[in-house]
């Protein structure tokens, strides 16, 4: 089977590059681009058209933004029910008919993995450590530690996440795992694990232990891009309380969970969305997709996590789907195209972690990080007992 060519990502827009923002970042005035620096004075007196921000709810933005990370009674009302909380359990229940419990589907999941090589796909932030309001301070707790270490010891286990792959190694500190960052962008494996067919799409690397490690990072050409819009980005917003804008290498968030959603129209999301928009203008090789109250900007490549896990099963010599059962758990919406690749390819379970309904292609639910853990740990159960 030739590899390459289905994991060589195609750019989606063959534009080149906009070289000339490379040194001189026009946009690095206020969102409005309107000539002077975004003062708190501007903010009082904002002198943007009132028609500008139409841009940004016409779009679609602004409701992704609203329903990107809702409290409970929200979501349920995205689901296409709108109840009292008291009635959101009922509402979860009957979701639950659609998406089971991966808890209470577990004795189906291990027949099924009999003579099978169960892979496991996590992601990071609404999975294995719960979400909260300083993306610093996403740690696991140490039950979750171990349940990780855990899987890792029976299962090849993989971390996929949108932050940086650096990142991501430091808060999960687990040397025996293979990391994907930056939305599979940035992905890190063993050199005597490697299949030979990719040998030409990845460079050779060392990691934090100094051994020999490969690197497959199609996105490599946006790194100088990436940064330029990163510094665009934090100048642009430096003024909105609570905005917060963080650097993954290949592709940059900016956050709002912290930015009041109503205060003041120019204090609020719309401000930050627009701020976003404005600057995206410029640079159509970029494109925004929406995680849980963070605006996730990347480059306009055909790879994500779906396209990241499909590369690992098959460098990793683990894609022949009669042989292996691949589990991907995720949260957020980005997940959603590792679960589309699971259910359209028919293997393994896509399963999602939430705690209200939504809908997704996953097959499976569990509640939150403390289920997972406990799936975690139910999976290492059933293997010690082999
Ligand atoms: O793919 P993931 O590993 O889930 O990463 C997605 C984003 O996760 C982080 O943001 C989210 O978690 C934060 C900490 O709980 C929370 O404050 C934020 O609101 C969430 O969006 C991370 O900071 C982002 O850069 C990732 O893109």
């Amino acid at each position: 089977m030739d590899l390459k060519p289905k994991n060589a990502p195609v750019l989606a827009d063959p534009s080149p590059l906009n070289k000339s923002r490379l040194g001189m970042p026009s946009s690095m005035l206020p969102c409005s681009q309107s000539g002077a620096p975004f003062s708190s004075t501007m903010l009082t007196a904002p002198r943007k058209k009132p028609g500008k921000l139409d841009d940004v709810r016409s779009n679609g933005w602004l409701d992704a933004m609203q329903s990107s990370s809702p409290p409970r009674k929200k979501i349920v009302k995205d689901f296409g029910v709108e109840v009292a909380s008291d009635d959101s359990d009922i509402v979860y229940n009957s979701w639950m008919l659609k998406y089971p419990s991966a808890l209470n589907s577990f004795d189906h999941i291990i027949n099924r993995a009999k003579d099978k090589e169960i892979v496991i796909f996590l992601d990071y932030d609404g999975t294995l450590s719960p979400i909260v309001d300083d993306p610093d301070r996403a740690f696991m707790s140490a039950d979750m530690h171990s349940a990780v270490k855990g899987v890792a010891e029976y299962f090849p286990t993989a971390i996929i996440s949108g932050r940086s792959r650096d990142k991501v190694y430091e808060l999960v500190g687990l040397a025996e795992l293979y990391y994907a960052g930056s939305h599979g962008m940035d992905i890190m494996f063993p050199v005597q694990e490697t299949s030979s067919l990719h040998q030409n799409t990845y460079i050779r690397s060392t990691d934090k232990q100094g051994k020999e490690v490969n690197l497959f990072q199609p996105a490599s050409e946006f790194i100088p891009m990436i940064d330029e819009v990163f510094k665009t980005l934090v100048e642009v917003t430096k003024d909105i309380k609570g905005a917060k804008v963080e650097n993954h290498k290949f592709c940059t968030s900016v956050h709002y969970r912290n930015v009041d959603e109503k205060v003041r129209a120019f204090l609020s999301w719309l401000t930050v969305a627009q701020c976003v928009h404005d600057v995206l203008k410029d640079y159509p090789r970029l494109r925004l997709t929406h995680g849980r109250k963070v605006l996730e900007v990347r480059p306009v490549i055909d790879w994500d996590k779906g396209r990241a896990v499909e590369f690992l099963l098959e460098t990793l010599g683990l894609s022949n789907s009669d042989d292996v059962l691949p589990i991907y758990i995720g949260d957020d919406r980005t997940d959603e195209d590792a679960f589309k690749v699971l259910r359209e390819g028919n293997r393994g379970y896509g399963i999602l972690v939430s705690s209200a309904p939504k809908e997704s292609k996953a097959f499976l639910s569990l509640r939150d990080t403390t289920e997972v853990s406990e799936f975690l740990k139910s999976l290492v159960k059933w293997k010690e007992q082999q």
